[in-house]
């Protein structure tokens, strides 16, 4: 059984918590029937021994499969990962919503993606990652008595995703702390008017649009702080022409939107002024969590 989970790009902007979309990138995992318990991993987190050890997906996956299943079954479990962890891309719904549709999948059980979602938020309390990772494309979305309303909407492929990922970590947790406890009413009505402009023109697909609407004034500005070359590669981005550039989720990866044409040369921008990170170009993934049974 095979299970893959897309990468994210949360906040986008002024969307505190509620705006993301979903990048073609993905966590892979085949599970099998096994004598033992065993686990191999490859790409991302393949240097860091504990995850072998101390993996939140074994963790999430053996609380639901215990909860669905009486036998007592052993299984090798071959992660594959393209997701860096803790640089913004989603990687910790990924393993959530890869763990939880896993153990469903194993024991044949079906699971709307609806019920997946509102059980992947018992583990992340802010939807704006594990929306786009179950569904696709860009969502916007909220908590309403420990349920998930959302609304999606496809991104065409005319456009594309460049990326840049520094060679640094930033913990969410770490993150949310140097935030502000209070904000000011203009930062508020400032970022409810963004946030709400920007949802209607990923709607109307009014790409012109994004730059202006991509502004926030609660998060980035906090965060960007810790590493103030992120600075730079936004300014340089909107220069070579995204049409948004923003911190992805906590960062520290700086996430644009191009159109398909200008993507390239964005790319090699990028590329040329901040040899030091990672930087490349991705379609947007329309498809959510895949599993094949
Ligand atoms: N492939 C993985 N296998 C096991 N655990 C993982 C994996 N990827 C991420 N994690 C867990 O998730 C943590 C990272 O979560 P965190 O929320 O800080 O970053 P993120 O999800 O990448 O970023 P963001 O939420 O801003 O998009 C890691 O420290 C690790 O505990
Ligand atoms: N909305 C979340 C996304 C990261 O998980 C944040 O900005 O902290």
């Amino acid at each position: 059984m095979k299970v893959s989970v897309p990468a994210t790009s949360a906040n986008l902007g002024p969307g505190f918590d509620c705006l993301g979309l979903a990048i073609s990138m993905k966590n892979q995992v085949i599970i099998r029937p096994s004598k033992f318990h065993s686990v191999s991993l490859k790409g991302e987190g393949s240097n860091n021994p504990a995850l072998k050890d101390n993996n939140m997906f074994i963790s999430i996956f053996n609380d639901f499969y215990h909860n669905l299943s009486h036998k007592k079954r052993f299984f090798r479990f071959e992660f594959q990962n393209e997701i860096p962890l803790s640089r913004g891309l989603g990687s910790s719904s990924a393993v959530i919503v890869s763990a939880i549709a896993s153990a469903y999948a194993i024991e044949g059980i079906k699971l709307e993606k609806d019920k997946l979602l509102n059980l992947a938020l018992a583990y992340e309390s802010h939807p704006d990652n594990i929306t786009p990772a179950v569904m696709g494309g860009f969502n916007v979305a909220c908590v309403q008595e420990n349920e998930v309303k959302y609304i999606r909407k496809e991104i065409p492929k005319s456009l594309k995703a460049v990326v840049v990922v520094p060679n640094r970590a930033i913990s969410t947790q770490l993150s949310r702390k140097t935030l502000p406890f209070k904000y000011s009413k203009e930062d508020t009505i400032f970022n409810i008017s963004h946030s709400s402009l920007l949802t209607a023109a990923f709607m109307a697909e009014d790409w012109d649009m994004l730059k202006l609407a991509s502004n926030d004034q609660v998060h980035q500005k906090y965060r960007m702080k810790q590493m103030p070359e992120l600075f730079d590669v936004q300014k340089t981005a909107l220069k070579e022409g995204a049409l948004m550039s923003t911190l992805s989720g906590s960062g520290s990866t700086l996430f644009s939107i191009a159109h398909a044409d200008d993507s390239k040369n964005l790319e090699k921008a990028l590329k040329f002024r901040f040899p030091h990170f990672r930087v490349f170009t991705v379609d947007f993934d329309n498809t959510g969590v895949r599993i094949e049974i």
